[in-house]
């Protein structure tokens, strides 16, 4: 009997995911942490989230900051950092990360989750394994 080869739908199909690291001029970035009912919830991401179909992935990063945590990004201080890809158990994610400088409001918990702004010895644990790799280069760049 022929074997089925085909990947599973989670690999074959990448979703593209708009993260946005908000930068305060003393260099602490926001971080949060994932809410009950997500998968890895407890655990902590920057905000962002799923890009819709036919959406500019910086149109995302401006919805999901609205959604999540209130925020208005100004695009003109939000920066295209780095990308990377993750094969996760529940999906195949493409992240895209921006640096963000400047934006209206103050960050609110609008999905329940818990916020913290971080400096360079963080302490929020545990990451989402995607974006640990991301967090030194992220230090330099900021
Ligand atoms: N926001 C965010 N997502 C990340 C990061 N690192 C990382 O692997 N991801 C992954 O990217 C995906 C983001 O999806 P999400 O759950 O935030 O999507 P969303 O806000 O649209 O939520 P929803 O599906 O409830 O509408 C998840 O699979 C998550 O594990 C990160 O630093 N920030
Ligand atoms: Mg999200």
């Amino acid at each position: 009997m022929a074997s089925d080869l085909s990947p599973a739908p989670s690999v074959a199909k990448p979703i593209d995911v708009a993260v946005g690291i908000l930068v305060k001029p003393n260099g602490e970035v926001l971080m949060a942490q994932r809410p009950e009912g997500k998968p890895y919830a407890g655990y902590w991401e920057f905000p962002g989230g799923k890009v819709e179909a036919g959406e500019p992935i910086l149109s995302a990063l401006i919805r999901e900051f609205k959604e999540e945590i209130g925020v208005e990004i100004d695009p003109n201080f939000a920066e295209a950092w780095c990308g990377c890809a993750y094969v996760y158990p529940h999906a195949h994610v493409h992240l895209h990360f921006y640096l963000c400088r400047a934006w209206q409001g103050e960050p609110q918990s609008l999905e329940g989750q818990q916020l913290a702004w971080q400096g360079e010895t963080l302490n929020v644990q545990p990451l989402l394994p995607a974006t640990i790799p991301l967090l030194e280069w992220m230090w330099q760049a900021r």
